[in-house]
């Protein structure tokens, strides 16, 4: 299967609601993204979308219409929870709580505070939420496998928000930003803190158009129609012809620690807290370090984008009070995902696949575990249950990976909780 790419033209600014114009302009099914927002938010939103031309381009803008009371704010720990229960694509769900913890950090650091302190005011709305599981339902949709995005343009005066009258580009954007070119671009708030935070979130580089053999593209429009420059983003869709993922590699960082005091009992927390904060992988090796003491090297993998907040993290979650940190490249191979039934409910198949061809087929052991306790049946005979159906639907080793397969977005770090 190849890989179905997606670049973000943000040149004009960027927000949620744009970015799933562009989506469904260039292809996806809007129902599929309403459906997904129902499964979070029951009979709250309704998704709208509408021809429109700014400055003569025509594009879709999306009206995302509030149907209930929105409470003044939310925290972030109510959105996760609200995404871990809804019924979604398992990429959908991890996409969108990735973005959620990205703009949760943000604000964390704006405010001078921590995620879990944090109140969103307009970002945890219940339209921003609706923008950003409908976004990842989109990409979900068009079977996009890996995204980048160009520089974004921000904006500069003032806005009037929630918190008063604030800078533009506003003090979110500039958190979610690190590591982003940004371009001033024009008078007004370009790009809100949603869209910023799906394009760091979702996308693996800032980059100018890679090469692309391109099969459609789409325009999402913003509220205002300026003269003489078009609010829109673009999202250009096709298949890379330059080298591939697989070839290059991907970024990524170990860092590590040695640790020889940290009460035992304290490590499955702190793994467990690196992996939802974006690690790719935590583990310990037992060592004996200096002065003949047992004790344990504790190694983080991550993209580089999440290295910040997990040095941070294993500060705070245990004793080291130093860390090391390498580059590395990594080189993993594509996955798809697809749902078949088994007694007892339906499991997702993990397809790991190179040049069209399944290598590995596993079926996702959560979703054996959630059966074997719902039907109290032994997790073994569930999973030799599903082996054999994925094996009988011909999702086995040197098979094509099927037309219905879905391929994880490109998220590289949220990607790497799926391996
Ligand atoms: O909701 C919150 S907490 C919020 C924080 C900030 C900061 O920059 S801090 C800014 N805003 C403004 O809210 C609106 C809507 O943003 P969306 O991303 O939901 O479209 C926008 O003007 C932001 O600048 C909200
Ligand atoms: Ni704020």
């Amino acid at each position: 299967m190849p890989e179905r790419h997606a670049w973000i033209d943000a040149s004009a600014g960027v927000a949620g609601d744009m970015l799933l114009g562009a989506l469904t302009d260039a292809g996806a099914d809007l129902d599929f993204a309403q459906r997904c927002i129902d499964a979070v938010l029951p009979d709250s939103v309704r998704l709208r979308s509408e021809r429109v031309t700014r400055a003569g381009i025509a594009a879709i803008k999306v009206h995302v219409d509030v149907l209930v009371e929105d409470p003044p704010h939310r925290t972030w720990r109510t959105i996760a929870q609200l995404l871990a229960d809804a019924d979604l694509p398992e990429d959908v769900r991890q996409n969108a709580t990735a973005v959620f913890a990205k703009l949760a950090e943000a604000e964390a650091k704006v405010h001078g505070t921590t995620p879990e302190e944090i109140h969103f005011h307009e970002v945890g709305a219940l339209d921003s939420i609706a923008d950003v599981v409908g976004v990842c339902a989109g990409l979900h949709d068009l079977a996009i496998s890996s995204l980048t995005a160009s520089r974004v343009a921000v904006g500069s005066g003032t806005v009037k928000a929630a918190h008063g009258r604030i800078p533009v580009p506003v003090p979110a954007v500039t958190r979610l930003a690190s590591g982003w070119e940004l371009v001033a671009g024009g008078e007004g708030e370009l790009t809100t803190p949603t869209g910023m935070a799906l394009v760091v979130t979702l996308c693996r580089e800032c980059t100018d158009l890679p090469a692309l053999r391109m099969d459609s593209v789409g325009l999402g429009a913003g509220s205002k129609d300026f003269h003489g420059r078009a609010n829109v983003t673009r999202i250009l869709v096709g298949e890379r012809t330059s080298p591939s993922r697989q070839d290059r590699g991907d970024s990524a960082v170990l860092i590590e620690a040695n640790v020889d005091d940290l009460d035992p009992r304290l490590w499955p927390g702190a793994l467990a807290d690196l992996m939802a904060a974006g690690a790719s992988d935590a583990w310990l090796v037992p060592i004996t370090m200096k002065k003949g003491r047992p004790a344990h090297t504790l190694t983080v993998l991550s993209h580089p984008s999440a290295a910040d907040r997990l040095r941070e993290l294993i500060f705070t979650r245990t004793t080291t009070i130093g860390v090391r940190q390498t580059d590395y490249r990594k080189f993993a191979l594509p996955r798809a995902w697809v749902t078949i039934k088994i007694t007892g409910g339906e499991i997702m198949i993990k397809l790991a696949h190179r040049n069209g061809l399944i290598e590995q087929a596993t079926p996702e052991f959560d979703h054996i575990t959630k059966i074997a306790t719902a039907t109290g049946t032994p997790a073994q005979i569930v999973l030799s249950e599903a082996i054999a159906a994925a094996w009988t639907a011909g999702l086995r080793p040197g098979e094509p990976v099927p037309e219905n397969a879905h391929s994880t977005s490109s998220n590289p770090t949220e990607q790497e909780h799926l391996s």
